[in-house]
């Protein structure tokens, strides 16, 4: 089974007040979501803001999460909890050395958006993971940012990069505006038997019932992630989640889909009592009011940690 499978946990990269990653911090997220029972981590992806840190912290944060992961609880002696980085940048070389150095760094995996300051053609983006699968042997995640990199991922390049390259999950957004119902389907049937991970991203989505998929890539996770676990493992198991649980969430994503995405994520651990400093420009820190609006939700949490 590919190591995208389950709920992974996206954690902001915590920064210290002068702007440093606070690699204490980041384990201490990793290890609580490790010991919540979340299936995976990934560092430097949005949530994490992997492409504001040069090379040696980038490195340092790599090295930290593994760290952290390695020496956390791993529920029934299982092996232990995958960490995967993200190493999009802006040219195939940028790509090929984050990549390079998240393997040296003991990533179990990548995550990979195809993102350029010019919108990519598909003969691009297929050429962008050939020469990944080419340069570093592991699992890739195909990070799809339609939105962002206006190229969406179709269900037979897919499949295309699934036999020919490294590709071994996808990571597909649910919020996406007018993405047709059965997506999920759809990319599942154009890999079956490719051994591939089809997962959503997009918390408001998912939290409201969004259609089954092998994984859920979420920041939020690592920052509540006894309610995610509880979450995902209601749906599971075709259960109903608990509906206090369940409307908390809604409450929490609805109030985050109204403020500014990392920033707002980093506003949330402060409120739950995670130390950061705002992220690094040109992001711009959460407004007073909106801060206000998250700790009302933050403090009608249903479920202690
Ligand atoms: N898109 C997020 C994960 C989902 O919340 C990220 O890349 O960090």
């Amino acid at each position: 089974m590919t190591s995208f499978h389950g709920l992974l946990a996206y954690p902001i990269t915590p920064l210290a007040p002068d702007g440093a990653p606070d690699l204490d911090t980041l384990g201490h997220l990793v290890r609580g979501a490790v010991d919540a029972g979340v299936d995976g981590v990934v560092v430097l992806a949005s949530s994490g803001a992997g492409v504001t840190f040069d090379a040696d912290e980038r490195d340092a944060v790599v090295r930290g999460a593994v760290g952290a992961a390695r020496a956390a609880h791993s529920p029934d002696g299982a092996a232990p909890v995958p960490v995967h980085v993200a190493v999009s940048g802006s040219s195939t070389r940028e790509v090929l050395a984050r990549a390079r150095a998240a393997r040296d760094g003991g990533a179990d995996g990548l995550v990979l958006a195809p993102f350029s300051y010019l919108p990519l053609d598909e003969r691009e983006v297929v050429a962008l993971f050939e020469a990944v699968a080419a340069a570093v042997d592991l699992p890739v995640c195909f990070y799809n940012r339609s939105v962002q990199t206006a190229y969406d991922l179709t269900p037979d390049a897919l499949a295309r990069l699934a036999r020919t390259t490294t590709v071994t999950a996808v990571k597909d957004p649910a919020s996406t505006p007018a993405r047709p119902t059965g997506r999920v389907a759809a990319l599942r049937a154009a890999t079956a038997g490719l051994g591939v991970s089809v997962g959503l991203s997009g918390d408001a989505a998912i939290v409201d019932g969004a259609e089954a998929a092998d994984a859920w890539h979420t920041g939020l996770a690592a920052l509540v992630p006894a309610d995610y676990v509880a979450l995902r493992h209601a749906r599971a198991a075709g259960a109903e989640p608990d509906p206090d649980l369940r409307a908390w969430l809604h409450d929490l994503t609805g109030v985050l889909a109204g403020i500014r995405p990392v920033s707002g994520l980093h506003a949330l651990a402060t409120l739950l009592g995670v130390p950061t400093a705002p992220p690094r420009g040109p992001s711009l820190p959460v407004p007073p009011d909106d801060v206000a609006r998250l700790r009302e939700v933050v403090a009608r949490r249903p479920v202690a940690t």
